[in-house]
C-alpha cells in the first residue's frame, strides 16, 4: 500500500485517490521532515496521545468561548504534565512543537511563547550562572515564562522603546518604569493571564546614559498565589481576529526593583559599579527574534498545508457539475481551476518547508559560531530571515485564502476551520517584524551588495549574492527548472540594481540617506521579494535534486515543474525584460501540463504531511472523508441548537410578530 492513510470504510472517493498516488507516503513524510527516525517518531507521538481519551478536545473548538478555549488547552496541558517523559523526548524541540500542535493545535494556549521564546532567549542570552540557574526550572516547566518586548507605542522601532532599567550601583538594582501610557507592553503572548515569568526588553540606562535595547529576567506573579507581584500591572489584551487560546497582554512596571544579575548578561554587562561592557555584535540581543524568524517557513508552511489538507481531500469527495460524463458529477478537484487555485500552493508549501528546515539549521550553526566568539554570520542570517518571513506569510495567507475559497460554501463555515488557520497565520505578517519593514531590512544588505559590486568588491558578496555580479545571458527555457532559476536572477538582479540606481541617484540629488531610502521604499521591497523567492526556488530544486528514492523524486520533480512555471508566470511583469510573450505563452501551457500531470497524487502529496484530525479540527477535512454526515452531526451540536426556542425569541421577536398581527 503506497498511501499509508487506507482504511476500510473511508469515502471511497478518497480511497481511489490513494490507491492512485505514485509513491509511498511514509517515505514522503521522512522528506518533508528531514528523516525517516523523525517522521516515525512523529507518527509514534500521535499514536500514543490517541491513547490518552483526556487529551481529546471535550467538544468542537468552535463552538467554545474564549474562556472555554484557555480552560481548555490548561486542562490539557494538566493532563500532558503526567506524560511528558513517556511521550516525548523533552529536549527534543521538534517533537516537542509536534505535540504541542497535536493536542493543543492553533489557537495559541499558556506555553505558546515559553518554547518558542522565552527559553530560546534564556539560551542565547543568558550567561551560564543564570542558566543554571533558570533554564531548568523553564525547562521543568516549574515557572511558565513569556517575552515582553512590544509596546502599545512602539513594536517596530526598538531603539524608541520607552520601558526604563535603571541601575543604581548603590543598592546594585535595576528599577524597571513604565513611564508613559504608550510605554505599556503590548501584544506578548501568554503574558496576560499566564506566565508569571517574562524576558522583559527594556531600555538600559546607567547615570543619565541610555544604552538602548537589553533583556531582563523578570518574575511578574508569586509563584504560590499567581497574583501580580507589587509594582506590576498585568492583564489581557482582548479578543484578537484569531489566536484567541491564548491571552496576549499588557504589562507595566511602577518602580520595579530587579536585583543586577536579571540582566541577561551572556553579551553585554553591568558591573556592581555600574561600569557597562558592550556585546561584540551591537544586534546580539536582537537573537531571539532571529530565531523565531528562522522558524517561520517551516511554520508557516505547515498553516498553509493545514488548509490544503482540508481543501484537497474535500474537493476530492465534493463533487459538483460535469465532465465528459454525464451519467455522474465530477470530483470538483478534476476542474483546471481548481487545480490552478491549490497545486502551486502545495508546491509552496514543500519549498517552504524545506526553506524552514535550511534556516533552523543556520540558526542553530549561528548560536554555537556565537556562543564561540564569531558573530560574522549574524547580518547573512538577519537578511535571509527577515525576507524569508516576509515573503512566506504572506504567501501563506492568500494560500490559505484560495484554500478557503475551494471549499465553496462550506469553506465560509467554521466547520472547515480554514477562516482560523488563515487567522493565526496572517498574524505572521505582523509579529517578528511588520513585513514591509523586515524587507526593508534585507533591502539594506541587498544594496550594500551592488555597493560591493560597483566598487569592484564582488569577492566580499555574502552567501547567495553572486549572481547580483553576474551579466545576463540567454535562457534556453527548455534546458529544465535551471532555466527558470536564471530568469528569476534576471528580474531579481535588474529589479536589485534599479532599486539601488534609484536610492542612489536621490541622494546625488540633493536628498538625505533617509529620505532618498523612503522615495526608493517600494521599489526596494519588490527587490527583496524578488530576491527572496529566487532563493526558495532555488532550495527548493537543490533539496530535490539531492534525494534518491526515484518514485518519490520523480512526484516531487512534478511539484517542482508546477512551483517554476507558476512562480515566473506570477512575476511575468518582471520577466519580461527577459522572456518574451511567446516563451510566457508555452511556460502557461506547461503549467497546465503539469498540473494534470500532479492530479492523480494530489491526495497523497497532502496525505504525506500525517496531520491528524485531531490537530486538523476539521470536518471538511477529514481523514476518512465522511464530511456530509459530520457536518449535519457538528451544526447539530451548535449551542444555538440544543433548544427549539431561543430566549431571545420568546423576548423580542415573538412579542414583535404578535403586535404586528393586530
Ligand atoms: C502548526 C504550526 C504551529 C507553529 C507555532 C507557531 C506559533 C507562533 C506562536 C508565536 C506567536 C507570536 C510570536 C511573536 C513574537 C514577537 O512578535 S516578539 C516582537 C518582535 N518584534 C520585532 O520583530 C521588532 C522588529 N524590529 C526590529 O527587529 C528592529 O527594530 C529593526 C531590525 C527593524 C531595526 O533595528 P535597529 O536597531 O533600529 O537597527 P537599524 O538601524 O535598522 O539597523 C542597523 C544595522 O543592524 C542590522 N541588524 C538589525 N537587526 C539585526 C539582527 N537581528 N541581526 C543582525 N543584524 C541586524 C541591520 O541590518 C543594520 O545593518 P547595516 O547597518 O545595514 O549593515
Ligand atoms: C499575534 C501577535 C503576537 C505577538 N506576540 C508578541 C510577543 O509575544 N511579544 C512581543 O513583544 N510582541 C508581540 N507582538 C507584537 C509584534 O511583534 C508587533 O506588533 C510587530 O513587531 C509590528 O510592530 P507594530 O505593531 O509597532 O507595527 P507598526 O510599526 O506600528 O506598523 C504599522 C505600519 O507602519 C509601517 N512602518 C512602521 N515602521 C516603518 C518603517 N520604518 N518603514 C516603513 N514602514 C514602516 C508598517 O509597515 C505598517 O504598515 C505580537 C503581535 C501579534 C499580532
Amino acid at each position: 500500500m503506497l498511501n499509508k492513510s487506507i482504511m476500510d470504510g473511508d469515502n471511497p472517493d478518497l480511497t481511489e485517490e490513494r490507491m492512485k498516488g505514485a509513491f509511498d507516503t511514509d517515505k514522503m513524510a521522512a522528506v518533508i521532515y528531514g528523516s525517516e527516525k523523525f517522521a516515525i517518531r512523529r507518527r509514534e507521538i500521535t499514536e500514543s496521545i490517541s491513547r490518552i481519551p483526556q487529551l481529546a478536545d471535550s467538544k468542537p473548538f468552535s463552538f467554545m468561548t474564549r474562556e472555554e478555549k484557555i480552560s481548555e488547552s490548561c486542562r490539557k496541558l494538566s493532563v500532558l504534565s503526567e506524560h511528558w517523559n513517556q511521550l516525548i523526548d523533552t529536549n527534543n524541540e521538534e517533537e516537542a512543537l509536534h505535540l504541542y500542535r497535536e493536542v493543543l493545535g492553533l489557537e495559541g494556549h499558556a506555553f505558546s511563547l515559553h518554547e518558542t521564546m522565552f527559553i530560546p532567549s534564556l539560551v542565547a542570552q543568558a550567561n551560564d550562572e543564570q542558566q543554571e540557574k533558570w533554564l531548568g526550572r523553564a525547562k521543568r516547566r516549574e515557572i511558565i515564562g513569556c517575552y515582553a518586548q512590544t509596546e502599545m507605542g512602539h513594536g517596530t522601532n526598538l531603539r524608541a522603546l520607552e520601558t526604563t532599567a535603571t541601575y543604581y550601583p548603590s543598592t546594585q538594582e535595576f528599577i524597571l518604569h513604565t513611564p508613559t501610557e504608550t510605554a505599556l507592553k503590548w501584544w506578548p503572548g501568554a503574558l496576560g493571564k499566564s506566565s508569571n515569568y517574562a524576558v522583559v526588553v527594556a531600555d538600559l540606562v546607567i547615570r543619565d546614559t541610555h544604552y538602548g535595547a537589553h533583556p531582563f529576567m523578570v518574575q511578574l506573579r508569586d509563584e504560590k498565589t499567581h497574583n501580580p507581584l507589587p509594582g506590576i500591572t498585568v492583564g489581557d489584551i482582548g479578543p484578537k481576529m484569531a489566536f484567541n487560546g491564548a491571552d496576549n497582554g499588557f504589562l507595566g512596571f511602577n518602580q520595579y526593583k530587579l536585583p543586577r544579575d536579571h540582566m541577561l548578561m551572556r553579551h553585554s554587562r553591568v558591573e556592581e559599579n555600574g561600569t557597562y561592557t558592550k556585546p561584540p555584535h551591537a544586534k546580539i540581543g536582537y537573537s531571539s527574534m532571529v530565531k523565531v524568524r528562522s522558524r517561520m517557513a517551516m511554520d508557516q508552511g505547515l498553516f498553509m498545508v493545514s488548509a490544503l489538507v482540508i481543501a484537497v481531500r474535500y474537493s476530492a469527495v465534493r463533487r459538483q457539475g460535469f465532465l465528459d460524463d454525464k451519467s455522474r458529477e465530477v470530483k470538483v478537484l478534476d476542474y483546471q481551476t481548481q487545480q490552478h487555485r491549490l497545486f502551486p500552493s502545495i508546491a509552496r508549501a514543500y519549498a517552504f518547508i524545506f526553506c524552514g528546515f535550511e534556516t533552523i539549521q543556520l540558526y542553530d550553526q549561528l548560536l554555537i559560531d556565537v556562543k564561540n566568539g564569531d558573530t560574522s554570520g549574524m547580518s547573512d542570517l538577519h537578511a535571509l530571515t527577515s525576507g524569508l518571513k516576509s515573503v512566506v506569510t504572506h504567501q501563506t495567507g492568500e494560500g490559505i485564502e484560495q484554500a478557503r475559497m475551494a471549499c465553496g460554501g462550506h469553506g465560509y463555515s467554521m466547520a472547515s476551520y480554514i477562516s482560523e488557520i488563515y487567522g493565526v497565520a496572517i498574524g505572521g505578517c505582523t509579529y517578528e517584524g511588520e513585513n514591509m519593514v523586515m524587507l526593508l531590512q534585507l533591502a539594506r544588505y541587498l544594496v550594500k551588495s551592488v555597493e560591493l559590486v560597483k566598487t569592484g568588491k564582488s569577492k566580499e558578496l555574502g552567501p547567495m549574492m553572486n549572481y547580483l555580479a553576474e551579466p545576463d545571458t540567454q535562457i534556453d527555457l527548455t534546458s529544465g527548472p535551471e532555466a527558470y532559476v536564471k530568469v528569476f536572477q534576471h528580474a531579481a538582479r535588474r529589479q536589485v540594481w534599479k532599486a539601488t540606481d534609484k536610492f542612489h541617484q536621490l541622494m546625488e540629488s540633493g536628498q538625505s540617506r533617509d529620505i532618498a531610502w523612503n522615495n526608493s521604499a517600494v521599489e526596494l521591497t519588490r527587490a527583496s521579494r524578488l530576491h527572496t523567492r529566487l532563493y526558495i526556488m532555488e532550495t527548493f530544486i537543490r533539496r530535490v535534486s539531492s534525494i534518491s528514492d526515484v518514485s518519490i523524486k520523480k512526484v516531487l520533480i512534478d511539484l517542482v515543474n508546477v512551483h517554476v512555471n507558476y512562480e515566473v508566470l506570477d512575476i511575468g511583469t518582471y520577466a519580461l525584460e527577459h522572456v518574451s510573450s511567446t516563451q510566457l505563452d508555452s511556460i502557461r501551457s506547461q503549467l497546465y501540463s503539469s498540473l494534470d500531470t500532479l492530479r492523480p497524487n494530489a491526495v497523497s502529496l497532502i496525505d504525506s504531511f500525517q496531520i491528524s484530525d485531531m490537530q486538523l479540527r476539521s470536518v471538511l477535512g477529514r481523514r476518512d472523508g465522511h464530511v456530509y454526515t459530520n457536518l449535519f452531526e457538528w451544526a447539530k451540536a451548535s449551542p444555538l441548537n440544543q433548544t427549539h426556542v431561543l430566549p431571545s425569541v420568546n423576548q423580542y421577536l415573538k412579542p414583535m410578530m404578535d403586535k404586528a398581527k393586530l
